[in-house]
């Protein structure tokens, strides 16, 4: 296919996207599915201008004084892939599959607008509604960091120490652009794609089978190390999931002491058991329902509560969340939070840690959860997250945002996707 016909069925996409308000992923797969003929460099490409379409839904809306599909998908190309109007016309110019030309009148409004005269908002890719939280969260530097989050991500592996070195996965994936990460020992980074490209397929990888790394993104890695899981603790993960977390602990417990593995939901604890195997760890058990917890009651070293948010510090990877997430959602996810932090307390022992994650910007899910958490349990204290920050990435350029509560990582400060991480020891 050429670019036109990538350039319409992204349009297509686009739409049943906006119709059917359906994840992006989805949308995609469907479209694959009945159009058999395409090659896997199309479908790279087509997902390419989907994405960035969504990523940078309002500066294209904004240049084209328009927010239907097609000024969407057309302003990804001017916006993430460098061409202007004639550039497109003359890509689009005899291909039978295109869609129609530039007209006049898009030229004109295209004329006519720079995001430099855009509202903030706009030049952040970012929902209205959304603004007063994330002022809040970044004050006068908000606008830049929430349109780092409208920026496409890079492909973040983390070696598993367990069956492997860093050394060793670098030589196995020559030729992809793989660099050791800066902020955690373990990490490899693959750069974000250009354009048409493509992240190789790392699963399909031989070493991916041996179960030498796994994809995770650095700021995942990084929340992980910080938790400080160690050989011989007793570890109870409570919000466990596809265990991307559970992993990491197991790799930097050696493989020694223990890891219970909870998830209210049991299904989502599915994915673990091969994951598990793969990887060559053996310290971890899944444990289901308040039967399975009631031995934990005051005994575990550290309670990792990785808790279910809005997502809002993956925009990058999933941009097609950031415009289904509503206020209402927001609340839902709120209370979930405090009464995980509520239930998962007890199992943490006297001198033991209760760590709490999100991949949310929002201090309400963050900060917020913790000062109320802390004013109704005073048994509880904050840890130095200045200190913690230091044990892993002291020195190294990138630094979190640290606050009264915790710290936080975001594309613009530490270049992952965003995290919030706070530890707090049990007296
Ligand atoms: C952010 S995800 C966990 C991701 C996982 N830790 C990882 O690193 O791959 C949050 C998880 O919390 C689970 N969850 C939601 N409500 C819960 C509750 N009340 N108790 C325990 N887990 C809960 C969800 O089912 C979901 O799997």
């Amino acid at each position: 296919m050429r670019l036109g016909g990538r350039l319409a069925a992204a349009i297509e996409i686009l739409d049943d996207i906006d119709r059917r308000h359906r994840p992006a992923a989805d949308a995609l797969k469907d479209w694959g599915l009945s159009h058999r003929f395409a090659g896997s460099g199309d479908r790279a490409a087509i997902g390419n201008i989907v994405y960035d379409a969504l990523r940078r839904k309002r500066s294209a809306g904004w240049l084209f004084d328009a927010d239907s599909s097609r000024a969407l998908a057309l302003g990804a190309l001017m916006l993430e892939w460098g061409m202007d109007a004639a550039a497109i016309n003359a890509a689009l110019d005899g291909d039978r599959f295109a869609p129609a030309e530039l007209s006049q009148e898009e030229r004109s409004a295209l004329s006519g607008r720079t995001l430099d005269d855009a509202p903030d908002a706009v030049r952040a890719d970012c929902p209205d509604w959304c603004v007063p939280l994330v002022e809040d969260a970044f004050g006068a530097d908000w606008v830049g960091e929430i349109a780092a989050l409208a920026a496409r991500p890079p492909l973040d592996l983390r070696v598993n120490t367990l069956l492997s070195t860093r050394e060793k996965v670098l030589s196995e994936l020559e030729g992809t652009g793989a660099t050791p990460s800066v902020l955690v020992a373990d990490g490899i980074r693959i750069p974000p794609i250009a354009g048409d490209g493509r992240h190789p397929n790392v699963q399909a990888e031989p070493a991916f089978r041996k179960g030498w790394f796994e994809v995770q993104d650095e700021g995942s890695q990084i929340v992980a190390d910080l938790a400080g899981a160690a050989p011989g603790m007793q570890v109870l993960d409570y919000c466990a999931g596809a265990g991307g977390k559970t992993l990491s602990m197991s790799a930097a417990m050696d493989n020694r002491g223990q890891i219970f593995a909870h998830d209210a939901e049991k299904q989502r604890l599915a994915p673990i058991f091969d994951r598990l195997r793969r990887a060559g760890s053996r310290n971890v058990q899944t444990v289901a329902g308040a039967a399975g917890l009631a031995p934990l009651e005051g005994e575990m070293d550290l309670v990792l509560v990785d808790a279910p948010c809005t997502g809002s510090g993956t925009w990058r990877r999933r941009p097609d969340a950031k415009w289904r997430l509503t206020d209402r959602q927001l609340d839902v996810r709120l209370r979930e939070q405090a009464s995980i932090l509520e239930a998962s307390k007890s199992y943490v022992k006297r001198g033991g840690r209760l760590v709490y994650i999100t991949c949310s910007i929002f201090p309400q899910e963050n900060q917020k959860q913790i000062e109320n958490f802390l004013a109704a349990n005073p048994d509880f204290s904050v840890g130095n997250h200045e200190e913690l920050w230091a044990g892993i990435a002291g020195g190294q350029p990138g630094r979190a945002r640290f606050s009264g509560t915790g710290l936080a990582l975001t594309p613009a400060a530490t270049g992952t996707d965003g995290f919030f991480f706070s530890a707090l020891t049990r007296s």
